[in-house]
């Protein structure tokens, strides 16, 4: 288990992480989400003991990071897979880190082979694509057989089958039981990989929870799909929901439930071919709920020019 605690990192007058609380459950992959500059590589740093909190803990196992007596065993780490000795050969470079970390040599063929790079073990690392680091990073962070795994940005410069790969190593890793914690920016990624998500904005928490919370917090309207569109708009709109129409012909409709909205039209004899809750992707979630925290954020679109009508997407629902 990781726990943060009124965790506060200040850097002269920028202060990039803002009295930070939360618990990182074991068994489960938990996303660690946030805009450029929001204070995840601060926070993760401290969390390694690679960087000293102004203020509050970050512990692991219940323990600060610095205290622990053989930290490969307790926590793995990717925080820079190209921060690797060149000249070292993949297995040399395991063996170097099992030593010192009083770690059985056996332990490098297991993670070598755990992370496919078996048949490469003898070749130099300088000689390595991105993906095969991004691997080794990960192996290193395997070797201790550690009960909690911290991962900056494990999926940069994987291909679709390395992205593939990973979260099923990640989802296998937490499954064992472990504590699982990973920062991307691939939303899609997160998504299909994590079970929760931490997020932070300039330093500050704004949401812990499920992804499937979140996205159903950000849902969208109720589609509906009816042959006679007219009647049915003004059926529910009589009952109190607000509907628009979409450029499919479909009715985006908010303020009435799925089941209200079929009885109602059952009760008017009103023809439904199809209802369904739009879910928010972890994306649109994710961008609404830091819209206000993004310090480099790309600039909003001009306004439409006056009399313009956009299509509603029935996004801005709820
Ligand atoms: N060593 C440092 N000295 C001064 N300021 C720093 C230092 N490290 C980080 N910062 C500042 O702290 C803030 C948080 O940075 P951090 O790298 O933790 O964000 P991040 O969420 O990891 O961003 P990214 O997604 O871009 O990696 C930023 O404003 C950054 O400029």
């Amino acid at each position: 288990m990781i726990e943060l605690r009124q965790l506060t990192k200040r850097y002269g007058r920028t202060v990039a992480v803002d009295d930070l609380s939360c618990t990182v459950e074991p068994g489960i992959v938990t996303g660690f989400l946030g805009p450029n500059g929001a204070g995840k590589s601060t926070t993760m740093r401290i969390l390694l003991g690679l960087d000293a909190p102004s203020s509050g803990a970050a512990l692991v196992g219940g323990r600060r990071y610095a205290t622990i007596d053989r930290p490969l065993r307790e926590v793995g780490a990717l925080l820079d897979a190209t921060a690797v000795h060149g000249g070292r050969t993949a297995r040399n470079h395991l063996r170097i880190l099992a030593r010192t970390n009083r770690i059985p040599a056996t332990a490098v063929d297991a993670a070598l082979d755990r992370v496919g790079l078996a048949q490469v073990a003898g070749r130099r690392v300088g000689g390595f694509s991105l993906g095969m680091k991004q691997r080794l990073g990960i192996a290193a962070a395997l070797l201790g057989d550690p009960a909690v795994l911290v991962l900056d940005e494990p999926v940069n410069g994987l291909d679709p089958d390395g992205v593939r790969w990973i979260r099923q190593l990640l989802r296998g890793l937490a499954a064992e039981g472990r504590t699982v914690l990973l920062s991307s920016h691939l939303m899609s990624e997160m998504q299909l990989t994590a079970d929760r998500v931490i997020i932070i904005g300039r330093g500050r928490l704004l949401a812990d929870t499920t992804v499937a919370e979140l996205t159903d917090r950000y849902a969208g309207a109720v589609l509906v799909r009816t042959p006679r569109p007219a009647e049915l708009a003004a059926v529910l709109t009589g009952a109190g929901a607000t509907v628009a129409a979409q450029p499919d012909g479909q009715l985006g409709v908010t303020g009435l439930s799925e089941s209200a909205i079929g009885d109602l039209a059952a009760e008017h004899h009103l023809p439904l071919h199809g209802v369904a809750r739009r879910d928010a992707s972890l994306e649109e979630a994710y961008l609404r709920l830091t819209a206000e925290s993004v310090q480099y954020g790309t600039p909003p679109p001009a306004p439409a020019p006056a009399g313009a009508v956009a299509p509603s997407t029935g996004k801005d629902a709820r």
